[in-house]
């Protein structure tokens, strides 16, 4: 007598499972047990600053499967990318997270932060309340234009670099090498610490 619940391949109850999704739950499988190392940028140059990028280091705790592991300094920076005196100064920070989220969904988390503390999009590169983009995730080099990994411009940018630095001096772009290269490589006009200002790293 055949056992009454054996599943075989004739059994017609069964789908077969496509590939590309057994490989996404094994790539989540190995994430979970494994958490990542991501580095993240905030910038706000609209509404109280400080009170926007604390509150974003907030918001990113409070995520399961995220922990804040690290938050730089203040910089106090001129907009970058736009012509001088169009937009208000940004204060710019970089925290370090440890994550078992996957890269897409830390994006996703990124842009809902982006919108609680009410994110406007409309031209490149316009002023805006917060703005949170992922610098690096673990080793990960990707070109996908929805999440280009490291993030295209961060080489080049020392309002991402200056606080990465300080708050990581062993830090490394993969890619691309060390931070402390890459910032001296760039001007720092413009990028000013705000020594009387700080944010909290999360309890
Ligand atoms: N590493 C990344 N971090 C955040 N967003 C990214 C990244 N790579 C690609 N993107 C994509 O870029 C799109 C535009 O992002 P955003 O509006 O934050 O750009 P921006 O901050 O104005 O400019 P920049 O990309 O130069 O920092 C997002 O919808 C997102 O899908
Ligand atoms: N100083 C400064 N300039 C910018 C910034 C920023 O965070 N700081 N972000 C931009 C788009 O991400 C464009 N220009």
């Amino acid at each position: 007598m055949s056992a009454p619940f054996a599943q075989g391949p004739s059994d017609p109850t069964v789908q077969p499972v496509p590939a590309s999704v057994i490989e996404q739950v094994d790539a989540a499988d190995t994430t979970l047990s494994n958490p990542k190392r991501a580095v993240v940028a905030l910038g706000a140059n609209l509404g109280n600053r400080l009170e926007t990028l604390q509150g974003a280091i907030d918001a990113l705790e409070d995520t399961p499967g995220v922990r804040v592991k690290g938050v730089s300094p203040v910089y106090e920076t001129e907009p970058w990318g736009v012509a001088p005196d169009s937009q208000p100064s940004y204060f710019n920070a970089v925290v370090i997270l440890k994550t078992t989220l996957p890269p897409s969904s830390l994006l996703e988390r990124a842009h809902a932060v982006e919108e609680a503390f009410h994110r406007v999009r409309d031209e490149r590169w316009g002023p805006r309340t917060l703005d949170v983009d992922i610098v690096a995730y673990a080793e990960v080099v990707s070109d996908d234009p929805h999440l280009t990994l490291p993030h295209p411009r961060a080489h080049e940018r020392a309002f991402v670099l200056a606080p990465w630095l300080d708050v990581d001096p062993e830090a490394a772009l993969p890619g691309r090498g060390r931070v402390a290269d890459l910032l001296a490589a760039v001007t720092r006009d413009g990028v000013a610490p705000r020594a009387d200002l700080e944010l909290q790293l999360p309890e």
